[in-house]
């Protein structure tokens, strides 16, 4: 059995993540971290806030409070709702967190050691305004690559370029938008070139997906530049190159090494070991899983990889990447910078979390960027859920307690019928499973609601209501065969929408939780057998009025209000 570490992209806190974030790292990755533990896998699922970087460190100043005063309540608002939509982290930490800080310092130390950092002057915007260098994000241009507009001075939002800023062609500052200076700095640099050849064969023969893979080696091809891991902010993790006094590490590169300091933390507060992190990320055998946004891409196929690389320790690299292209809001990306979307918070004042994961997978853009509607929202909450699974559930569960008393029937001579959706059923686990460990987390959902369709028209076509007149053994068998398929339902949903699951286990009277581990593997046999008295059946979902897409941007309005009074300060507007 092998060890996996599932991570999820690390939210920058400057706003509450969107449903962006969410189909884009953290819920992909809890949909998968779950089906490994209901698989009996060991598995540690980590992630955390990013809280440096300069757009925190500018807000802190215009409030004139500390930074930390700032993201320690959006850390722990935050928290809280990733606990509301259960997402199942063994750790979500932060990059304020002590052994993460201390991690960072001595990794790239390590780098440093090894002879992977030179030191050199940077010429770099400034903005005599604002009497500040302008990292990053602060410096906006046009892409030399793509000719996008609204380049920033470390990447393209658009064609996904790693940039430096002096590339940016007509640079101007984002805070006054004025035009900026370029001045001489001193700067600490990670030599890629270096690693340019064998982050090529690694490349190569990895098994990453081929649009990262092809984007990634591209780019290596093309020439790998070094990039600076010091910025000028105050904020952020001290440098602890000698001479670099003042100056603190890049965000990307501190937020990167998180998914391994999480994994350290955890195994410090959990298991009381210090060098419980190292079987995780010393094993080759040990199966890193990324879930990530298309803009990140560059991070986790080179810098973390060369890094791993550069650090002369015996890290496992990325095993797999999944990364979605974009959830679009009517047209648009969502962004937090530019504070477009529908946010976690404000979507649970909707409806619960359960309606959120399942409709999300469902749009989860796997092979192109995919508009979030509220007319395909509906439709799916309406017909996948309800009138597919929902009803399926229901018919079955009401049919039994009010005709075998409440008793999982014993099954007469199965049939044809009755043979073929039983083998349906008892299938469905490795069907739907390998879709999950193919990534394709929207398929996988849709054979969960295949099942059910598929047990509505099997009870259409067995009509046990008529034969339980005519021929009551056969609308005995039928019971039988569609109660498992509503146990094995259960176990498919956990993934998914783990609390509508866990309800269904509870309506099916079942031992336990249906989230414990092992679950998925017992599911390839019948989970219920004749005899067993079943619980009180409630419907499993709600439907939304149709009326709802016209609706809902009312809703959605005071439902941001309500939110508003409840964040903390940096998060609210
Ligand atoms: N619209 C989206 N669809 C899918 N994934 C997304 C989307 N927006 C962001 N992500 C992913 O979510 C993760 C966290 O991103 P981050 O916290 O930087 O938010 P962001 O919305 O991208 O911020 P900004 O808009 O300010 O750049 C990243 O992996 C990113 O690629
Ligand atoms: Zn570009």
């Amino acid at each position: 059995m092998a060890r996996w570490v599932v991570t999820s992209a690390w939210p920058y806190v400057n706003n509450v993540p969107h449903l962006g974030n969410l189909i884009g790292s953290i819920l992909s990755a809890d949909v998968f971290a779950r089906y490994l533990r209901l698989r009996g896998e060991d598995v540690v699922f980590v992630s955390g806030s990013d809280e440096h970087g300069t757009p925190i460190e500018i807000e802190a100043i215009r409030r004139g409070v500390d930074p930390k005063q700032l993201t320690d309540q959006a850390h722990e608002y935050v928290s809280k709702l990733i606990r509301e939509y259960r997402i199942s982290f063994d750790n979500y930490t932060r990059t304020e967190s002590p052994v993460h800080k201390s991690f960072v310092q001595e990794f790239m130390m390590k780098l440093y050691q090894n002879g992977y950092i030179f030191e050199q002057d940077d010429v770099l915007p400034y903005c005599p305004r604002d009497g500040m260098f302008l990292p990053d994000r602060f410096v906006v241009g046009t892409c030399p690559y793509c000719g996008f507009e609204k380049a920033y001075g470390d990447q393209c939002d658009n064609c996904g370029r790693l940039l430096h800023p002096t590339e940016l062609k007509n640079p101007r500052c984002a805070i006054c938008g004025g035009p900026v200076e370029f001045r001489k700095s001193r700067h600490w640099f990670f030599d890629l070139p270096k690693l340019q050849e064998k982050l090529l064969r690694w490349l190569q023969e990895s098994r990453l997906p081929p649009n990262v893979k092809n984007y990634s080696m591209n780019w290596v091809k093309e020439g790998l530049k070094p990039r600076s891991v010091t910025r000028d902010n105050k904020w952020g993790i001290p440098a602890p190159f000698p001479g670099a006094e003042g100056k603190t590490i890049y965000v990307w590169f501190d937020a990167l090494l998180g998914y391994v300091s999480a994994t350290k933390e955890y195994g410090i507060r959990e298991k009381g070991d210090e060098e419980f992190w190292k079987r995780y990320w010393f094993d080759s055998e040990t199966r890193t899983v990324y879930f990530i946004g298309k803009d990140n891409i560059p991070f986790h196929a080179i810098i973390l990889p060369a890094m791993f690389m550069a650090s002369g320790d015996p890290y496992t690299l990325p095993w797999y990447i999944s990364s979605t292209e974009y959830l679009m809001y009517e047209g648009e990306q969502f962004s937090k910078s530019r504070r477009w979307g529908i946010w976690m918070d404000e979507a649970l004042e909707l409806l619960p979390a359960d309606y959120w994961r399942f409709a999300l997978i469902k749009m989860r853009p796997e092979t192109k960027d995919t508009n979030f509607t509220w007319s395909e929202f509906t439709r799916i909450v309406n017909s996948d859920m309800n009138d597919d699974i929902g009803n399926f559930v229901h018919r079955v569960l009401k049919f039994i307690k009010s005709r075998f008393g409440n008793k999982v029937p014993e099954p007469g001579e199965i049939k044809d019928l009755d043979k073929e959706y039983l083998d349906y059923i008892l299938a469905a686990p490795s069907r739907v499973g390998s879709y999950i460990e193919s990534f394709r987390l929207k398929q996988a959902l849709e054979e969960v609601v295949e099942l059910a369709r598929r047990g509505n028209q099997y009870l259409n076509a067995k009509a046990p209501w008529e034969k339980i007149k005519t021929d009551p053994q056969d609308a005995a068998t039928t019971m039988y065969v569609a109660a498992n398929a509503v146990a094995e339902l259960a176990v498919l949903l956990a993934p998914f929408t783990p609390d509508a699951a866990e309800r269904l286990w509870k309506m099916l009277n079942m031992e336990g939780s249906v989230h414990e581990p092992g679950r998925w593997l017992e599911a390839s046999k019948p989970l219920l057998n004749p005899g067993h008295t079943l619980g009180e059946p409630e419907p499993l979902f709600r439907k939304l009025p149709s009326d709802f897409p016209e609706k809902v941007h009312e809703l959605l309005a005071e439902a941001r209000k309500k939110v508003m009074e409840k964040r903390p300060p940096l998060l609210r507007w």
